[in-house]
């Protein structure tokens, strides 16, 4: 088994995720003190950590939950007429490429902008207005951290450049060894994801090592992007991570990507600078470019100086 493929069981290594109270922030000056440390630390180290007391109603998560249910139990045909719905990877040639998932990618600004709306709509509504606040809070603060512009997230990031993507992971008996999604680093800012409460299906690269990430009840997990990596000049890590499929039952997660507008800048405060500064309109451009070209994402090895 090589090294890429290396997998702890998760009841060993899963503790290690950090886990975050972000009550603290409510508390005394040295508990938010505290607490914005342990998050810098876990963007560093891991590029992943987990929250609770994040502020999202559990009501409001559960009612997700369902919508994302009832929208993937629709029959195929007439899911595949949405032009929101992707399954699997139609570029595909071996299985180790292929994500054995379908998905819900909504851009934000129509859920934001257009009405009216029906009933999943309203509840994305109602969630991405609290994540929205939730990713603002915490960019802030790995922002204010990197010594950068402070005001720079609430200029560039409105709740409309967001997306979000539901997933549902079914059950599979081809072979233990099949990706749910394949390993890939997140395109944005910062990922809130929610996901099944008693499922395990996500992984995170650390030190080379696989980490199966055990789902703790009411806990969100949040990811560093390519975005924060780069304007962070290195400091924050976009982690790999993938999904692997499971024998037994099906799984279904919701991701949030808190994105800038196209027309951002990227670039570090931070000399001397490790990527080249580039707009968000440029980045996703050559993520496309490479795509096609490559059938995969370069990402930010492409602008390294
Ligand atoms: O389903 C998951 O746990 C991860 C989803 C993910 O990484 C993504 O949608 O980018
Ligand atoms: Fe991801």
């Amino acid at each position: 088994m090589n090294k890429d493929n290396k997998i702890i069981p998760s009841n060993e290594e899963c503790s290690k995720l950090p886990l975050i109270d972000l009550n603290q922030l409510n508390q005394g000056n040295l508990q938010r003190e505290n607490c914005k440390k342990e998050m810098v630390k876990a963007a560093m180290e891991w590029g992943f950590f987990q929250v609770v007391n994040h502020g999202v109603p559990s009501k409001v998560l559960e009612s997700m939950r369902c919508e994302i249910v009832n929208m993937f139990r629709e029959p195929f045909e007439k899911k595949s007429l949405n032009s929101e719905y992707r399954w699997g990877t139609p570029t595909a040639t071996r299985l180790s490429d292929f994500s054995w998932s379908e998905a819900f990618h909504i851009p934000l600004d129509i859920v934001v902008l257009e009405g009216p709306l029906d009933t999943p709509r309203s509840t994305i509504k109602e969630l991405v207005k609290i994540l929205f606040e939730l990713a603002q809070k915490i960019a802030k603060i790995l922002g204010e951290s990197s010594s950068c512009e402070s005001n720079f997230f609430n200029e560039s990031c409105l709740p409309s450049n967001s997306f979000i993507r539901m997933n549902r992971y079914p059950q599979c008996l081809i072979d233990d060894n099949v990706y749910g999604l394949v390993k890939h680093t997140d395109t944005n800012f910062l990922t809130i994801l929610y996901q099944d409460q008693s499922v395990e299906g996500l992984q995170v690269a650390k030190d080379g090592i696989w980490v199966t990430v055990k789902p703790i009840p009411e806990a969100l997990i949040i990811n560093v992007g390519d975005l924060f990596q780069s304007w962070s000049n290195g400091a924050y890590k976009s982690a790999e991570h993938r999904v692997m499929a499971n024998r037994h039952t099906e799984r279904f997660s919701m991701a949030y990507f808190f994105c800038p507008t196209d027309n951002t800048v990227i670039e570090s405060c931070k000399q001397p600078s490790v990527y080249r500064k580039f707009s968000f309109g440029e980045y996703k451009f050559q993520i496309m470019t490479d795509v096609k070209a490559l059938g995969q994402k370069i990402g930010l090895d492409r602008f390294l100086l």
